[in-house]
């Protein structure tokens, strides 16, 4: 089955992706395009929101990053097999999406008052869960260190810095197998310049 990811030459929405892949031994081809370039007309007239990342297999196309992080976690132990238990981890990344993309409660809030509203309680269901969204490592321990990890790109800050349960599942997934020697290997990218 060929799979191949395309998306821009950057961590962010595909960087999650990128780490499950890694993890779960999936080969993959990693189409990186250059913002510089950007848009080119003839891939972004081909997507089906015009937008990236995509992920495409056997002749298929699938777009939007939460669904593509969730399918390819799909048949490996990172997504449960219970309803309930898959139910819980959605939950849990439509939230770390919230955070992400403030809503109007928050969008006059300062952003430590708005980032603690969430970490505090990311905070709590992870001590509550053997340090896991859900109880065991999971797709959705992904998503959260990938929203992390770009917005201390994006911010030149460490913002779990005093979140002790957040720092430590970021630590884990940075060394996994397979995500700790991409890590090692891939450019020190992240934020374009334009
Ligand atoms: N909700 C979408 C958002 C996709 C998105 O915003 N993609 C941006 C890059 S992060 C993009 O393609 N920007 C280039 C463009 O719109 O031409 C997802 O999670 O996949």
């Amino acid at each position: 089955m060929a799979k191949k990811l395309t998306y821009f030459e950057l961590n962010g929405l595909a960087e999650p992706i990128r780490y499950i892949l890694y993890y779960t031994g999936q080969k993959f081809e990693d189409v990186r395009n250059d913002l510089r370039k950007w848009p080119i007309k003839e891939i972004k007239d081909s997507l089906p929101f015009r937008q990236l990342p995509i992920f495409e297999e056997d002749g298929r196309v699938l777009h939007q990053s939460i669904a593509i992080a969730r399918y390819v976690a799909a048949n490996t132990e990172l997504l449960p097999s219970d309803p309930w238990q898959q139910a819980v981890l959605d939950a849990a990344v439509l939230t770390m999406y919230d955070f992400d993309e403030p809503k109007e409660e928050f969008r006059n809030k300062l952003y430590d008052e708005h980032l603690d509203f969430y970490f505090s309680r990311f905070e709590k269901q992870l001590k509550e869960n053997n340090g896991h969204f859900g109880g065991k490592l999971s797709w959705a321990d992904f998503i959260l260190v990938g929203i992390v990890e770009c917005s201390n790109l994006f911010l030149e800050d460490n913002i779990e810095k005093n979140y002790p349960q957040i720092s430590a599942l970021m630590k884990k997934i940075q060394n996994l197998p397979g995500v700790k020697d991409y890590i090692r290997d891939r450019k020190p990218y992240g934020i374009p310049e334009i």
